[in-house]
């Protein structure tokens, strides 16, 4: 574990961390609720001042380095991989675009299925970006999960994030079931879409890598994909103490730590 990206002993001790582990420091990363995930969303926009492009613009780019990571353009057969992002109605489907741009910038080759925007300046703004950056977008959702499979490599969930109640309405349902037939592999921003925040859903999609951003939620500890990252560097650490997230350092100036 030498050279100049072995992680540290603190690192190693996030790596390994559920609720009820500890760090070696001692203190528990904490996994939200999501009463608790937009509580800490809200103080980030209302008493911080952040703006949500910003904080989008990190978490996208987050999403896009831990899969970059994880997959990496040379573990691919073909060049450039092609991607399908599929992004919902909500923020989450915002991260999607954002990574969306930034897979194209680091070599992938993204498309994009949007079936739902809202009519915001700022999504407009994102779908405009990736447009005039050659990213096409999909008016149909392919149909089948063969279809899918034979023609990307890896699928990128941004449909929902922590603001996900009840049972899925369409079109999403029908999304959802066509990536629950897939075999190659789903990366999931922030929640697997269709999961309960806090108590998953056992039926429903099971992404190969998760990146849970800013910390992760409940239904994190239910994960059983290969990858799970932390992403979103962003919250101040007064914000950290008040809500006792014990985030594990990240790695010098990464934007993505690896968690599993
Ligand atoms: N603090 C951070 O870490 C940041 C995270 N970001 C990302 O933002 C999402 C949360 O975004 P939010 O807009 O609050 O919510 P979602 O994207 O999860 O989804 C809201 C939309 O989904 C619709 N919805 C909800 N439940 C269902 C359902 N059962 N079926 C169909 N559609 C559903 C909902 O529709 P409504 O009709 O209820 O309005 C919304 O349209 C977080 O997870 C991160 O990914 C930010 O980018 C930056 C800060
Ligand atoms: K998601």
């Amino acid at each position: 574990r030498g050279g100049p990206h072995c992680p540290g002993p603190a690192w190693w001790g996030a790596r390994q961390m559920h609720p009820g582990d500890s760090t070696m420091a001692g203190k528990t990363l904490k996994y939200l609720s999501q009463e608790e995930a937009q509580a800490v969303d809200e103080e980030l926009f209302n008493e911080y001042k952040f703006s949500v492009d910003q904080l989008m613009e990190l978490a996208g780019l987050s999403c896009a380095t831990a899969i970059a990571k994880a997959y990496p353009l040379s573990s691919f057969g073909s060049s450039p991989p092609a991607v399908l992002v599929i992004c919902g109605p909500g923020n989450n489907g915002g991260d999607g675009l954002v990574c969306a741009r930034h897979l194209k910038l680091f070599g992938y080759e993204p498309k994009i299925h949007y079936p739902k925007k809202p009519s915001k300046p700022l999504f407009d703004a994102l779908v405009t970006q990736c447009q005039k950056m050659d990213i096409p977008f999909l008016p149909e959702m392919p149909p089948e999960p063969m279809l899918i499979d034979e023609l990307y490599e890896l699928v990128i969930d941004a449909i929902f994030g922590f603001s996900f109640k009840g049972a899925v309405r369409e079109p999403f349902g029908a999304i959802l079931n066509v990536l629950s037939g897939l075999t190659v592999p789903i990366a999931s921003i922030d929640i697997p879409s269709g999961w309960d925040v806090e108590k998953g859903n056992p039926d429903g999609i099971q992404p190969d890598l998760l990146i849970s951003l800013t910390a992760p939620k409940k239904a994190a500890t239910l994960f059983k994909g290969r990858h799970h990252y932390l992403g979103g560097r962003f919250v101040p650490s007064a914000l950290q103490e008040k809500y006792q997230l014990n985030l594990p350092p990240y790695p010098a100036t990464d934007c993505v730590l690896q968690l599993q």
